[in-house]
């Protein structure tokens, strides 16, 4: 409880109502490590937009709607912007140094100053022509081998990111750096929920052995993103030795020199270049396996999208990213997979070190802050079924659904830098593979959509019919392949 002063009255303000709980560890261990958005979501309905956890010396305050998030991770930036303190992923593997975990502060302003110069709204217009070279190489994978389509996106979404940080490139699914980029994201996933680890909420834990089961999994953790993040970095530092190195974000961060000391400007330039590899790839390739699900489930979707890119694009061409603005049925669809299953269900937590009054509620310091993106998406609607995947919605102008592509990015000062350029890598892929495909359930298939719990949230492997269109779509991609620069 917090006394609040009014004239000569102290009042008690209560913490925001949670389930009940036990004396000492109280109801955090209620929290599921996986899936906890659709807990957040039932209490919502029972218990209100605001709900606090706590326990083993713990707080954790779950934000349920968007005007609440709003009020407090925009309108009070200031109080929290900070990411928890994760003992094991954070201290123990050593992720504390990659942009999304860092505390509010210097070195995050400085590594978010780097990441923004390569994609600001203006900076991404160079990697057009790139995002639409990989689309239609993923395209030609999928007329090959159209039953590994899960691997194909994946690649298109890690060549991006590899191609734009390192100047990488990279040709094949299985290349080590995917599949080990995959791994630690695995691990990375799995940990970065709070509470992931007993130890995460009993601090001192770390001090325990180095052979408990945690320590050993922290340790391995540890070594993956060390050499995730070091791996590229150190090749494109000797092909720029070598004078072999290609164009590349990392290569003119490198380059910028001068100002700061060189030992620092290379951390930072080190890790937030790790943290883009790391964040940029898992999400939008996410986003894609859900968008070819919702297809595949809802077929009156999928002709009325094609329609409009057959309209847009005749059919000499593929689509292009400047094709956006004249699609806004595709656009609908991009954004109806984002809320239908957002990549992020409960965004990124943040931390708060300063109590607060908020609605009569006392928030307090050293809380955990979650947003429950997944609560956004499904608000009830009179007219539009939450569960279904209707992207008219989003062309209604009378309906009132909030644009999610103001929510699923996160929000205020920690909202994802990566927005602009996923926002056209989304595009790039989901007008190509409408343009040259149809998708449908395999032929006594039940095809339930289910969906992974860890941080990043995907469709779990699936089976699906991908055919061409026409022939003349396979060759409009063969030429399209011929031409590119990569
Ligand atoms: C569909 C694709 C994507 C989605 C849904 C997404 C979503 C998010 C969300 C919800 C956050 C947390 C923001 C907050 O705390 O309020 C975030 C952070 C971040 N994202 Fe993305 N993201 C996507 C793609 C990308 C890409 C392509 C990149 C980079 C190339 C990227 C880089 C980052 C980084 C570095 C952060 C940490 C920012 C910070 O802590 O200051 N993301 N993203």
């Amino acid at each position: 409880f917090l006394l609040h002063k009014r004239g000569q009255q102290s009042i008690r303000l209560p913490f925001p109502p949670g389930p009940p709980g036990l004396p000492l560890i109280g109801n955090i261990l209620t929290i599921p490590a996986k899936g906890a958005w659709l807990l957040f979501s039932e209490l919502h309905t029972h218990l209100g937009s605001l709900l606090f956890f706590h326990g083993l010396g713990n707080n954790i305050l779950v934000l349920n709607e968007l005007t609440i998030i709003n009020d407090l991770l925009d309108k009070n930036g200031e109080i929290y912007a900070h990411r928890p303190i994760l003992t094991v992923l954070g201290e123990l593997m050593g992720l504390n140094r990659s942009m999304p975990l860092l505390p509010y502060g210097k070195e995050w302003r400085s590594q978010r100053r780097l990441v923004h110069s390569a994609l600001s709204n203006t900076a991404v217009v160079k990697y057009r022509r790139l995002q639409e070279d990989l689309t239609s190489q993923m395209l030609l994978d999928l007329v090959e081998k159209p039953e590994d389509f899960f691997a194909h996106v994946r690649l298109y979404a890690e060549r991006i990111i590899l191609m734009i940080t390192y100047g990488l490139p990279i040709n094949v699914a299985d290349n080590e750096y995917i599949t080990h980029a995959e791994a630690t994201m695995h691990v990375i996933g799995e940990a970065m929920v709070p509470g992931a680890f007993l130890c995460d909420l009993i601090p001192w834990m770390r001090y325990l052995p180095s052979w408990i089961s945690f320590q050993v999994k922290a340790a391995e953790g540890r070594s993956m993103i060390e050499n995730m993040v070091q791996k590229p970095f150190d090749h494109v530092k000797q092909n720029i030795a070598e004078q072999t190195a290609g164009p590349s974000l990392m290569h003119d961060l490198l380059n910028i020199g001068g100002l700061e000391d060189r030992t620092s400007l290379e951390h930072s330039v080190k890790w937030a270049t790790g943290s883009m590899y790391g964040a940029g790839g898992e999400t939008t390739y996410a986003t894609i396996l859900t968008f070819m699900l919702a297809m595949a489930l809802n077929p009156d979707k999928q002709e009325l999208s094609q329609a409009e890119v057959d309209r847009v694009v005749g059919s000499d061409r593929l689509p292009t990213v400047a094709d956006m603005s004249d699609m806004p049925y595709v656009v609908a669809v991009i954004k109806e997979t984002l809320r239908w299953h957002p990549a992020l269900p409960l965004g990124i937590a943040r931390y708060t070190q300063q109590d607060s009054i908020y609605k009569g509620y006392h928030l307090p310091r050293n809380s955990v802050v979650i947003p429950n993106i997944w609560s956004i998406c499904q608000q009830p609607h009179t007219k539009y079924d939450a569960k279904c995947f209707i992207p008219e919605r989003f062309l209604d102008r009378n309906s009132g659904v909030i644009d999610p592509t103001t929510y699923v990015f996160g929000f205020g000062r920690r909202i994802c830098p990566g927005k602009a350029l996923a926002e056209n890598s989304l595009f790039a892929a989901v007008a190509g593979i409408l343009a040259t495909f149809t998708m449908s359930r395999v032929p006594g298939d039940k095809l339930v959509p289910k969906f992974g719990q860890a941080l990043v949230s995907y469709p779990e492997p699936f089976r699906c019919k991908i055919r061409p269109r026409s022939e003349s779509k396979v060759l409009l991609v063969q030429n399209r392949v011929a031409q590119c620069k990569v």
